[in-house]
């Protein structure tokens, strides 16, 4: 265990639409918080950047924002946590610490002709039975060879050991350690389809079979540990980072679900619902992934996960896109406001369809529209959307044999409508809780660095920290709900691509 002064912990929340600073006290509150929004690129249909060089500037701001905000210099921070948006990509000079290409988001497409030919190659088994994923462009390893070889020259560098890979977690630790660790944790390696989660190490055959070079790839490492110290000039102390995690696995820890049948659903930009399994690697015969949860002293978690890419961006969508609200907490009172969708069903494959459908090709639509159809009725239709999608995952879960649980733990920006966790209760016909403070992401971030500088001493203490701020109990009828999942069935399947 690293010994430490301070008792403070800083987490690191870098998402995918704003970057946010947050300082927890040992009792795991949020004592101050910083955030910044940044910039989407969206160069073609399907793309989506990030600038590293934004996502950088962001965190090293809100971060000192936040120090300052808590009344605090860093010799009060015992450790920094960092947490991530998982999946986008980021490949940079060794030498100068520039990225040779702007970061690949998750979201983005431009690999779903790559993965098409790699599933007609026969490797969809391997992808599966290895990393636990399906072949998909959502994952890092098909961004990384598309950039070596979109980049001129790439390729060979890559070859020669100049070049880094690394998720947005690698990247920060990279700038945070000035240049001197390349690092990942388990949970951020298990989600680029090039890591083998039952071995626990990168797997060569697929690093070859995809077009990754291993010279590329950073260490992986348990979630909670002395990753490195953030470099002299950044801080006015130089301050541990030992904590990192993938943002849903971060989430799930945040939310106290250590025990295998314990679950969690963020609401953010997607929605992820994660199931812990415990020491048991669940194989999903219905198109969920196999993830790392967490790995402390060496020993692993697992968890079976529904990735949904599309839950609070439609809300933004219709405020952004379609300007029908002007704050996305609108969308509860319409949704209120009306009985019913009207009959509308909307199905938000903005960026194709995740689990359990997998479809990179499908796009967004909206069904049932009327003369009567108002504003209203859209918001609600696209409320309504994220229950039906979750419920998708649910029901998949089932038919994998996973023990169900007691009640759905929910956070993310999104669970903060009322109407939408009682739509969730509803609609899965189990109790949904809700913490009473919404950062539970940064928080299991706070919690791995706090765990390995003594902050806190064991999962026991962190449990008793979980405090429930709001439950939502089931209250609809079983006709009305299987009414309603019917027409949804129904718009999904004029959704898909049938490629
Ligand atoms: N009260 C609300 N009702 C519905 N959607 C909301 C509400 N508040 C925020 N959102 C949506 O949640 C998302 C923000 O959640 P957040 O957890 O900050 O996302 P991320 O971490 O993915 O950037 C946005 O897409 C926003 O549209
Ligand atoms: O940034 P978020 O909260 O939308 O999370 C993104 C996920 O990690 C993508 O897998």
């Amino acid at each position: 265990m690293i010994m430490s002064v301070g008792e403070h912990i800083l987490a690191i929340d870098q998402g995918t639409t704003s970057t946010r600073a947050i300082v927890f006290d040992r009792s795991a509150r949020p004592v101050a918080t910083a955030q910044r929004e940044f910039a989407q690129h969206y160069p073609e249909a399907g793309w989506v950047e990030h600038d590293p060089e934004d996502i950088w500037g962001d965190v090293l701001a809100t971060a000192r924002e936040a120090i300052a905000a808590a009344g605090l210099t860093a010799g009060a921070i015992a450790a920094i946590g960092i947490t991530n948006q998982r999946e986008t990509t980021v490949v940079w000079d060794r030498a100068s610490g520039e990225p040779i290409y702007r970061a690949i988001v998750w979201q983005d497409r431009r690999t779903a002709a790559t993965c098409h030919k790699l599933k007609a190659d026969g490797i969809g088994d391997m992808v599966a039975s290895r990393t636990g994923l399906v072949v998909d462009p959502y994952f890092s390893g098909t961004k990384i060879a598309w950039i070596l070889d979109a980049v001129p020259g790439a390729r060979a560098r890559a070859e020669r050991g100049e070049l880094a890979f690394g998720t947005i977690d690698c990247f920060l630790l990279w700038r945070l350690t000035g240049g001197m660790v390349h690092a990942t944790d388990v949970t951020n390696a298990s989600r680029t389809m090039l890591y083998d989660i039952h071995r626990q190490q990168w797997d060569e055959d697929l690093c070859r079979l995809i077009g990754v070079p291993s010279a590329i790839l950073p260490q992986v490492h348990d979630n909670s540990r002395l990753f490195g110290t953030t470099a002299p000039g950044l801080f006015d102390r130089p301050i541990p980072i030992a904590g990192m995690a993938g943002d849903q696995q971060a989430a799930l820890f945040g939310q106290a679900c250590f025990k295998a049948g314990e679950a969690k659903s963020t609401y953010g930009t997607g929605c992820f619902m994660l199931l812990n399994t415990g020491e048991t690697a669940v194989q999903s015969t219905g198109g969920l992934l196999t993830t790392a949860a967490y790995r402390l002293n060496g020993k692993m978690a697992y968890a079976l996960e529904g990735s949904i890419f599309v839950a609070g961006a439609a809300i933004k969508w219709l405020r952004d896109g379609l300007g029908v609200i002007t704050h996305a907490s609108q969308t509860h009172d319409m949704a209120t406001r009306v009985e019913d969708s009207h009959g509308v069903y909307m199905v938000p494959a903005f960026a194709g369809l995740g689990a359990p459908y997998w479809d990179p090709d499908a796009r967004g639509a909206i069904y049932g529209l009327t003369l009567g159809t108002t504003q209203a009725h859209l918001a609600r239709a696209a409320l309504e959307a994220v229950g039906f999608q979750t419920r998708d995952l649910a029901a998949t879960m089932a038919a994998d044999g996973a023990t169900w649980p007691a009640a759905l733990r929910v956070d993310g920006g999104m669970a903060a409508n009322d109407w939408l966790c009682q739509f969730l209760a509803d609609l899965l016909d189990t109790p949904v809780e809700r913490p009473d403070h919404l950062e539970t992401t940064a928080l299991g971030a706070a919690f791995h660095a706090g765990l390995a500088v003594g902050v806190w001493s064991g999962l026991d203490a962190l449990a008793q920290t979980w405090r429930r701020g709001a439950r939502f109990v089931p209250s609809m009828d079983a006709g009305h709900r299987a009414a309603l999942l019917a027409g949804w069935q129904d718009a999904v399947s004029r959704t898909l691509s049938r490629r």
